[in-house]
């Protein structure tokens, strides 16, 4: 059963008069993984901001049911966050600022097990001040998770992570996802939210794009056999005569139209005598369905 977590209904906020969210509105169910996808500028992070509430802002954003403002903070008692850089110490060390910022019961346990979780054990003990960029969000990301949030909003968290540690923690975040945690994830690398995200929010000028499922993101993609034959030359000028579209002829690239069988195209390639020697299906790619939904909108 879905679960609306998040609801933003109606979001507008100028800075002076200049508009950058227009009517923004959108659910997050529990338990998902929420992308949130645009341009520099588009307005992702501020829409993070408003949801916790540290900007004014119109419309109305709830939190299971509970309403949020720049004055009501309550229901983000169990939300976690990354915005922008993470703000930190420069002359405390790691381990210090994740016991400054642990609540509750089992503190210490809270720390040590965010730790181990992001690998940060190799530098937890120095100071901050000697931190890579990779190394301090990876603290940022560490004090978004450390409280148990049920609720994460993570503004570019790949941001300066090397692809060792993007993997560990695309696998963390995967994981939280399993233990029912609800992610809201903005970046701009798309591959990355390709393969974590169960749901799509395309921003662009502060206005919602498109908002959907990543598979349907990814279906909007025209997906491509690619086949080849013992001649391939031959094989694209009888498709061609057979009303099938080929991209490109040399490496024979058919794209996947309405009411396309593959069972027909290679019985027509048989029965005239050529051979396949291989085929596979491409499978769409986020950043050109992502171009093409930006594209289709004009903008
Ligand atoms: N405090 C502010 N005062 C004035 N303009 C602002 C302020 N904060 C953001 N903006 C403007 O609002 C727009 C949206 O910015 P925002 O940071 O939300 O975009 P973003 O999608 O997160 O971009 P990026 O990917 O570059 O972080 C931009 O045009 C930005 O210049």
């Amino acid at each position: 059963m879905n679960t609306t977590l998040l609801k933003i209904q109606d979001l507008n906020k100028s800075f002076g008069n200049k508009k950058v969210l227009n009517n923004i509105n959108f659910t997050v169910q529990q338990g998902h993984i929420i992308g949130l996808i645009g341009a520099n500028g588009a307005g992702k992070t501020t829409i993070m901001k408003a949801i916790l509430g540290i900007l004014p802002f119109n419309g109305k954003i709830t939190i299971s049911d509970k309403e949020v403002s720049i004055h009501q903070h309550r229901p983000l008692q169990s939300v976690g966050a990354l915005i922008e850089y993470p703000g930190l110490y420069p002359y405390l060390t790691g381990r210090e600022q994740l016991r400054l910022f642990s609540t509750g019961k089992d503190r210490e346990q809270k720390v040590n097990s965010i730790i181990n979780k992001l690998r940060m054990d190799h530098f937890a003990d120095q100071k901050t001040k000697g931190y890579s960029l990779g190394m301090k969000q990876k603290l940022g990301v560490g004090l978004a998770l450390l409280n148990n949030p049920q609720f994460v909003i993570l503004d570019e968290p790949m941001n300066g992570l090397d692809p060792k540690a993007t993997k560990e923690l695309r696998d963390l975040i995967v994981q939280e996802k399993q233990n029912g945690v609800t992610f809201l994830i903005s970046s701009h690398i798309l591959s990355e939210l390709q393969r974590i995200a169960d749901d799509v929010i395309v921003i662009n000028h502060g206005e919602i794009v498109t908002s959907t499922t990543m598979d349907n993101l990814l279906a909007a993609n025209k997906k491509f056999y690619l086949i080849e034959t013992s001649n391939n030359e031959m094989a694209s000028d009888l498709l061609l005569r057979n009303n099938y579209q080929v991209e490109n002829k040399s490496a024979l690239e058919i794209p996947i139209t309405d009411n396309f069988s593959i069972n027909n195209l290679l019985q027509l390639l048989l029965s005239n005598n050529i051979t396949i020697n291989d085929i596979k299906q491409q499978d769409g790619d986020l950043e050109e369905s992502l171009l093409k939904v930006l594209d289709s909108e004009g903008k």
